[in-house]
């Protein structure tokens, strides 16, 4: 049997949102009882909490919503590579020595150990460069453990930029500390949230067969 790595974050009270965004909320709106016969709460939240899948039209106008996405990008044969040493940005020159001539999917692990208690501002972003050179050798998603392919502060969004020119998906929020580097199949396709600008999803990595 392969192994499976749930590399989602738990929902969770106080989970560390994007500043100025919604906090997380999940309440009872039904308590099972003598007077009731089930458990029923609600969900608050910024489509982009936790682990989620950026649609292109949280960054550009034109962009397809998230119920609208190829879903077989995110699912099939992708690649962990260990950008923990990246520093603040993942540059074309730390890939490189890593990366194979195809990839499909890649998931770049950035935190040494992810910050589940607090938010941190100093999360290693990619450069556009590097969503350059990742399309060059065929990939169709990015996947990252920090909140952003961008910096917290930014307005020019040139990650997502090219990752647009490229038509390529975005995950985001993944928790990658317990995958070692290496190839598996994905399995993360995002909620079918209609109109969304991002959706959660539940993020799996199974082993291939040996
Ligand atoms: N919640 C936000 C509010 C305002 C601006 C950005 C965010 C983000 O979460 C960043 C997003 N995950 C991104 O795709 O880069
Ligand atoms: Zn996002
Ligand atoms: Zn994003």
């Amino acid at each position: 049997m392969s192994r499976l790595y749930d590399i989602s974050q738990p929902l969770r009270a106080d989970i560390p949102v994007w500043p100025g965004d919604t906090p997380f909320a999940h309440e009872p709106t039904w308590v099972l009882g003598e007077q009731c016969p089930v458990n029923v709460s609600r969900l608050v939240l910024s489509t982009h909490t936790g682990t989620h899948a950026d649609a292109p039209s949280h960054y550009a106008v034109e962009g397809r919503t998230i119920d609208a996405v190829d879903l077989a990008c995110y699912i099939g044969l992708c690649v962990v590579l260990d950008m923990t040493h990246a520093g603040p940005r993942v540059e074309p020159g730390h890939l490189l020595p890593v990366l194979s001539e195809s990839v499909e999917r890649v998931l770049l692990r950035t935190w040494s150990r992810f910050p589940h208690e607090e938010w941190r501002s100093d999360f290693t972003t990619i450069a556009a460069e590097s969503i350059d050179l990742l399309a060059e050798r065929g990939a169709r998603l990015i996947g990252v453990d920090a909140p952003s392919l961008d910096p917290e502060v930014d307005s020019a969004l040139l990650a997502h930029r090219r990752v647009h020119h490229h038509g390529m998906a975005i995950l985001e929020g993944l928790v990658l500390d317990a995958v070692p580097p290496g190839h598996y199949e994905l399995i993360a396709p995002p909620l079918k949230l209609a109109g969304g600008d991002a959706a959660p999803v539940r993020a799996l990595l199974r082993e291939l067969e040996q």
